[in-house]
């Protein structure tokens, strides 16, 4: 069941309580709860297949569930948060670059004159203002990332939701789109993003959630879950095993 819920300071964007998601007999995720709250940046860690890339659907409000999913309503508006999900290989249309950012800004009935300069400024902000009558799938995978960045910033989500968004890049390009998740962030924007690399996690968010086989196991701020000797066993076993943290 999905419902509103009434806002007050500090806020809660999104609300989970005991939620669970299923496909067909696999339970991808058990009993979740979780409070999001705006501007934070939430990294979800864990072994592949515990459940990290459901949970970000399920915060997008993409997966049928059980339990209670609570969106607030922000104000002035009175809607539910605009969210926003990127993944680790970005769907680009066979369009220019441009093309890309402005068609979703059109589905969303935009105006076109404020269509075309939230393209320019999104653009721009990513470094790609030079590239924006190329094919897009032309760009290499970085640019592409960092393409994908653009057209969810250019949708001014409330939440940005990102599954391993560097896994697949080089080291400066990995860089690149870390400094703009950063920019994003620091924008107000609360950013949930899974990562199979735990120095990204330190280097990038504010909270840390540890999952195994669908269940929420530790969620703490991130100094609390890197830095200290009282985590979960299991948690603490996997940092241990995923060292170094590169
Ligand atoms: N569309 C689907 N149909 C059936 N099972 C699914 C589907 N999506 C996920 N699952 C199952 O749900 C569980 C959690 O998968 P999920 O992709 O959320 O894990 P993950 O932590 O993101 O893994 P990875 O690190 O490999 O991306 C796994 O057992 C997976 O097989």
């Amino acid at each position: 069941m999905e419902t509103i819920i009434a806002t007050g300071e500090p806020r809660p964007l999104i609300r989970l309580q005991g939620a669970g998601v299923g496909f067909g007999e696999r339970i991808a995720l058990r009993e979740i709860s979780l409070t999001l709250r705006r501007g934070e940046r939430l990294a979800l860690v864990g072994a592949n297949g515990s459940g990290k890339t459901s949970l970000l659907r399920l915060l997008h409000g993409l997966l049928p569930h059980s339990g209670q999913v609570e969106r607030a309503l922000l104000q002035p508006e009175g809607r539910p948060p605009r969210a926003a999900m990127l993944f680790q290989q970005p769907f680009l249309l066979r369009l220019s670059v441009f093309r890309n950012i402005w068609l979703g800004l059109w589905l969303r009935g935009l105006p076109r004159g404020e269509r075309d300069e939230r393209c320019r400024q999104a653009l721009a902000c990513v470094g790609l203002a030079g590239e924006a009558q190329r094919p897009a799938r032309a760009l290499s995978g970085g640019q592409q990332q960092r393409l994908a960045l653009a057209r969810a910033w250019a949708m001014q989500p409330d939440l940005l939701l990102l599954d391993e968004p560097t896994a697949s890049l080089d080291p400066s390009a990995k860089r690149e789109v870390e400094t703009l998740i950063e920019q994003i962030a620091a924008a107000g924007v609360t950013v949930v993003m899974s990562t199979h690399n735990l120095g990204q996690a330190k280097r990038l968010a504010s909270r840390v959630a540890y999952l195994e086989g669908g269940r929420l196991v530790v969620e703490r701020p991130v100094d609390a879950f890197f830095f200290t000797d009282d985590l979960p066993p299991e948690a603490a076993q996997f940092l241990r095993g995923e060292l170094p943290w590169t």
